[in-house]
């Protein structure tokens, strides 16, 4: 019997366009004035210390915003990048930018399974920061109180059997009364080996989406627990 539920966040809760065409260019055109504003704050500069660790070259400050912005680019899931994007898009929600979008099945079922006593929990490569702004901020309101808890990068890499494993033993539950949702195969097929339930989202957005051997969804409505 399904738990709980562990959903990935772009392309199954939430557009891809929406973190593409949105997020990561907010997050590109505001980073010198995050940077310029907020660059002494304790929790930025951790973070940009991680990142100069990360790019042994960017010693300059100049260097260090060059990289970060080719990051962002290539979409690289860099934890010190992620955390980043977290505080700077914090204050995009916090002024009315944007909203996070999330599917209007999505909102829906996480209701309802919330409110038949399912524990859920997010799963992002985005920092647990940019996780709570982006369902704290959205068109259904506010969703953060449907979530149990939130895993990030910090707990390991997506497509790692490994992440899974550390997830299930936080959740402290037997691994085939997990369901982890997402639409990336690499992603299904980690948590499959650490023994989850899976269930690919192929909303149609983008590029194709392989399943592989894993159930498919079109949308939140079509998961069976
Ligand atoms: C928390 S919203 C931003 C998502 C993000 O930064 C990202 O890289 C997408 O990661 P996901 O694991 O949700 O595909
Ligand atoms: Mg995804």
């Amino acid at each position: 019997m399904v738990q709980a539920i562990v959903t990935d966040i772009e392309g199954t809760t939430s557009s891809l366009s929406f973190v593409k065409e949105v997020l990561f260019p907010y997050s590109a055109s505001h980073l010198r004035d995050f940077l310029h504003t907020h660059g002494q704050e304790p929790p930025v500069r951790r973070l940009l210390d991680e990142a100069r660790q990360l790019d042994g070259d960017a010693r300059e400050d100049e260097q260090l915003v060059n990289t970060l912005l080719r990051w962002i680019r290539e979409d690289r899931k860099f934890g010190a990048l992620k955390g980043l994007q977290g505080l700077l898009w914090e204050e995009g929600y916090r002024r009315g930018d944007f909203l996070g979008h999330v599917y209007e099945d999505a909102a829906r079922r996480l209701r309802e399974w919330h409110g038949r006593g399912i524990r859920l929990y997010v799963y992002s490569s985005g920092s647990v920061q940019a996780q709570v702004s982006l369902f704290r901020h959205t068109a259904f309101g506010d969703l953060t109180p449907l979530f149990h808890g939130y895993f990030d990068t910090r707990v390991g890499g997506k497509k790692e059997a490994a992440s899974y494993e550390a997830i299930r033993r936080e959740l402290g539950l037997p691994p085939a009364d997990i369901l982890f949702l997402s639409d990336v195969r690499e992603e299904l097929d980690a948590a499959s080996s650490a023994g989850l339930r899976t269930g690919c989202l192929a909303r149609g957005e983008g590029p194709p989406v392989d399943p592989g051997p894993h159930p498919v969804a079109r949308s939140f409505d079509d998961v069976s627990l």
